[in-house]
């Protein structure tokens, strides 16, 4: 398992060994000792899974303290572009964010700690997109930065003016005016 740090303090590409022959391959998608050897130190305990066609985008979402999330996301089928955002007010890299495309190809993982809005695009036809979290889904603590926000300006690599986007982050707010307590 190769750790990758990015410009962003906390986030972290991780790269599983993964072993090929004539059946086909095999990898350890999870495996808290290794985390923990690469500096992830939490407990997750809740898995998610999604499935989106092209051009989506989910996001950009967190949950408020106490009921904020670390998540371990990777795509199962699919490529998709995956963004966090840091919204840690002390750090120096606050309001910037950083991408990765994970893909059933590449078994990329990302790790974003609690403290970032998360978010996605996808890239191919479909993605079935997985991920580990290490706190429970709490909706009252839920909250949404657009996805298109002018001052964060995040390049989702698709066509924005074209997205699909549920409701909910139509309706978002701006960076400007979100709300968080990191
Ligand atoms: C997140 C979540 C949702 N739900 C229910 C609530 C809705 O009725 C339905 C769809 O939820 P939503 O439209 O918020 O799903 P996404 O837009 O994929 O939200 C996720 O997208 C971005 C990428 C994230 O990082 C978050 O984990 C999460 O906010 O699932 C649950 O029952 N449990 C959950 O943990």
């Amino acid at each position: 398992m190769e750790i990758t740090t990015t410009p962003i303090a906390g986030l972290l590409v991780i790269t599983p060994k993964v072993f090929r022959d004539d059946r086909g391959y095999f990898l350890e998608t999870f495996n808290i000792k290794k985390l923990e050897e690469a500096g992830i130190n939490t407990s997750f305990v809740q898995d998610n899974e999604s499935k989106s066609t092209q051009g989506v985008i989910r996001g950009l979402h967190y949950q408020l303290n106490p009921y904020a999330q670390g998540k371990l996301v990777r795509a199962i089928e699919g490529t998709v572009y995956d963004v966090a955002v840091d919204l840690r007010k002390d750090s120096p890299t606050f309001g910037q964010w950083y991408g990765v495309e994970l893909s059933g190809e590449n078994k990329k993982q990302f790790y974003i700690p609690r403290g970032f809005a998360h978010g996605f695009s996808v890239l191919s036809e479909t993605a079935v997109f997985a991920y580990k979290c290490d706190a429970y889904y709490h909706p009252e603590a839920e909250r949404g930065i657009r996805f298109d926000d002018p001052e964060l300006n995040v390049d989702w690599k698709v066509d924005v003016q074209k997205a699909v986007v549920s409701a909910k982050d139509e309706a978002s707010v701006s960076f400007a005016k979100a709300e968080y307590n990191f």
